[in-house]
């Protein structure tokens, strides 16, 4: 507990004061009401005639609020325009106006003579001054803003990619927002709708001036209070009370709910809780849920012969052999691939992908052009790893394929059907699982799983059957009933994976899937999720920092650098050959960028190294030299023998890398800045290897692979 703080007494005395200023007119009610007769003044005909007429024109007035200020919240909270600064001033200004300037305003516009009242009175014969329509709009117009204000901040709250994902499994901008956005600011919503209630509950200042004080028409309690002044003091002071107690407890009720960020729980709690729960299938254990997809053959490393290599094309280009190529691994020959669904006939899409009994086959051709600009030709039953720096526009790409950012969009999209660059979020068929899962908190594993059923129309019944079936594939079907937030980590992901891969895509977006997992559960999910992904007949796309989900997860690999596409390859063909130092050291192996020349390289760093390519690059071409730690020797003093190259160095740092050990060793002037070299602990022991030690290097010339740029 924290201890409590003493207030210094130049603190503590004003705040006292001011305590005692708020709450002595408050006491003054209470104590001077009149208890005795209290019951009786507050049933008495006028009074309940005035309380129905607050009743109901505070209920009415919320009604409308909530029909203009709950959409114009969204857009303040949700779209960029010039102006919304000027826009959120005029919205908060009947919060601060003083109510007979609102009264006045409100003259002005909707009074007989006003702008719209005129044309209201004139064509359509109404008038609201003075009416209790009048008594609504004056209540609205001080109340609205107190709801639009609260709910723009629990709107601001809530992270766009719950939206996004909604889109991504199918909900159009509407379904999206009252199934998953509304929900989830709720109690910003309930905490704005009973401030604004509360708000024209006492509306006062507008009302007289705007409606005027007619018993039974406009004569709401507040008005019947200042009335009551003059003639029953003790009258007016009861109703205060009842005015009073209505609005603390609407305070009470809402304590800490004001923004109402409680209700943008996070989806998942932290990574590697409950790991026991993670049940049999996560460790492949016989009876691991498969999906009914295909034949779950993988691409077997060395079987890309079939595909292109080497030359950073994507190997999938022009389609044919590409395409050829996905169906062959899934048992099928190029003749049985079919018609892709369109995204609108999706209805009566089995889950197995077949339709007419042929197994369905949707290869990726997309064009993308912006902050990422790259042509991407996947044959269909393909995982693609996307890997690049930080920044170098992955997340870009795969919001670009879903049509869900300004800053690039794909200009050409097919899933092996039409094109689907013109088509909304809602209606491409590509399911995207961000980061965090981004499951819905407020909706169960099951109903989760079921939203892109019931987001196509699927009946309620039928949908969540069919989701039962995903999550029980997944392994994670004793958890249909829980919500995200009693999953663990892992759990949450296969619900996610679940949830999207029900939602029945023709093409999958993984953004970093294991990221937030720890190592030992990372294992595990990978395992399922490379079993699961076996089964699904689009193309999968998943972004990863994780050399080992690169290559253990994908059938190619994606090298993005600077919104770039700088290679596409087999796993195996980046890792002998990576094109770009970023990817070499990403897998594990030491590049420098250089210039051929003289039958070797010069680094852009001014080192020389001495190669035997065979064929060796033109003099002059921009290549990468590639070397693995493995083929790094140290030494204690110069070795000799030629031809090597050799240069003194000093080591600067050591760590564990399986049995072995990888030591990082900075080079002097004329030498590689740095080089990793991997020895056993007993070399190293040999060797004295410690932080700030001077080693020598060496690397045989045939040891180094000299990759084009
Ligand atoms: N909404 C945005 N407005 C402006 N720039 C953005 C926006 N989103 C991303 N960027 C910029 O675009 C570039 C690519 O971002 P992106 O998120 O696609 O990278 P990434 O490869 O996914 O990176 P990371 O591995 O860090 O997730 C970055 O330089 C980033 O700063």
């Amino acid at each position: 507990m924290t201890p409590l703080r003493r207030a210094p007494l130049a603190l503590a005395a004003p705040a006292l004061l001011a305590v005692a200023f708020l709450l002595l007119p408050l006491a003054g009610v209470l104590v001077q009401a009149p208890w005795g007769t209290l019951g009786e003044r507050l049933t008495a005909p006028d009074v309940r005639e005035a309380l129905g007429l607050s009743l109901a024109v505070s209920g009415w007035a919320l009604a409308l609020s909530l029909l203009l200020g709950v959409p114009l919240a969204w857009v303040l909270a949700r779209v960029d325009f010039p102006g919304k600064a000027l826009l959120r001033v005029v919205v908060m200004l009947p919060m601060v106006l003083p109510p007979t300037v609102a009264g006045v305003a409100l003259l002005q516009g909707f009074g007989r003579r006003g702008l719209l009242g005129g044309v209201l009175a004139g064509s359509f014969g109404v008038t609201l001054p003075f009416s209790t329509a009048g008594a609504v709009v004056a209540a609205a117009f001080v109340a609205m803003p107190f709801l639009v204000i609260s709910l723009e901040g629990a709107l601001a709250g809530l992270h766009p990619r719950y939206e996004e994902t909604a889109a991504s499994l199918g909900a159009g901008p509407l379904r999206a927002f009252l199934t998953v956005t509304v929900p989830m600011v709720g109690p910003g919503l309930v905490a704005g709708a009973a401030l604004c209630w509360a708000r024209a509950l006492g509306e006062f200042g507008a009302t007289i001036t705007f409606a005027g004080n007619l018993p039974g028409t406009t004569q709401t309690l507040p008005l019947q209070v200042y009335l009551l002044l003059q003639n029953d003091p003790e009258g007016a002071v009861a109703v205060s009370l009842l005015l009073l107690v209505t609005a603390a407890a609407v305070l009470i009720a809402l304590r800490g709910r004001w923004l109402g960020h409680a209700a943008v729980r996070e989806a998942r709690p932290a990574p590697g809780g409950a790991e026991n729960e993670e049940g049999p299938e996560a460790a492949g254990a016989p009876g691991a849920g498969r999906l009914r997809w295909g034949t779950g053959a993988r691409l077997r490393r060395g079987m890309g012969a079939r595909l292109r290599r080497g030359d950073g094309a994507p190997p999938g280009k022009g389609g044919g052999r590409g395409a050829e190529a996905g169906a062959a691994r899934r048992g099928a020959g190029p003749g049985v691939t079919g018609p892709a669904l369109g995204p609108d006939e999706g209805g009566d899409g089995a889950p197995d992908g077949r339709r007419g009994g042929a197994p369905a086959s949707w290869p990726l051709s997309a064009a993308v052009r912006g902050a990422t600009a790259l042509d991407l030709d996947v044959p269909a039953g393909t995982t693609v790893a996307v890997v690049g720096p930080n920044g170098a526009g992955k997340s870009t790409l795969l919001r670009a394929l879903l049509g869900l950012t300004p800053r690039a969009a794909a200009t050409r999209l097919r899933l092996g059907g039409p094109e689907l660059s013109g088509l909304p979020p809602h209606r491409r068929g590509i399911a995207w699982v961000p980061q965090d899962g981004a499951l819905f908190p407020h909706l169960t594993a099951l109903a989760n799983t079921a939203y892109g059923l019931r987001a196509r129309g699927v009946p309620r019944a039928a949908a969540r059957a069919e989701a039962y079936g995903w999550l029980e594939r997944l392994g994670v079907g004793a958890l249909a009933y829980r919500r995200p937030g009693q999953l663990s980590g892992g759990q949450a992901q296969r619900v996610a994976l679940a949830r999207a891969l029900a939602a029945r895509p023709r093409l999958l977006l993984l953004d970093e899937p294991l990221a937030a997992l720890d190592q030992t559960t990372r294992a595990r999910v990978r395992h399922a999720l490379r079993q699961h992904l076996a089964g699904f007949p689009g193309v999968s796309l998943i972004v990863t920092h994780d050399p080992v989900e690169a290559v253990s997860l994908a059938d190619l690999v994606l090298v993005v650098e600077e919104g770039r596409l700088v290679q596409y390859a087999e796993p195996a063909e980046v890792a002998r050959h990576p094109r770009s130092p970023w990817v070499a050291r990403m897998l594990g192996r030491n590049a420098w960028p250089g210039t051929v020349r003289d039958g070797g390289l010069d680094t852009a760093g001014g080192a020389r190294l001495v190669t035997a390519a065979d064929p060796a690059p033109a003099d002059g071409a921009a290549a990468l030299a590639v070397v693995s730690p493995e083929a790094v020797s140290l030494h204690a003093a110069r070795p000799s023998g030629s031809p090597r190259n050799v240069w003194p160095g000093t080591v600067r740092e050591l760590a564990a890398y399986g049995a072995r050990l990888r030591v990082l060793v900075a080079g002097g002037a004329g030498a590689p800045a740095e080089v990793v070299a991997e020895v056993t602990p007993a070399a190293a022991a040999d060797l004295g290897l410690a932080e700030g030690a001077g080693v020598w290097v060496s690397v045989k010339a045939t040891e180094i692979t000299v990759v084009p740029l």
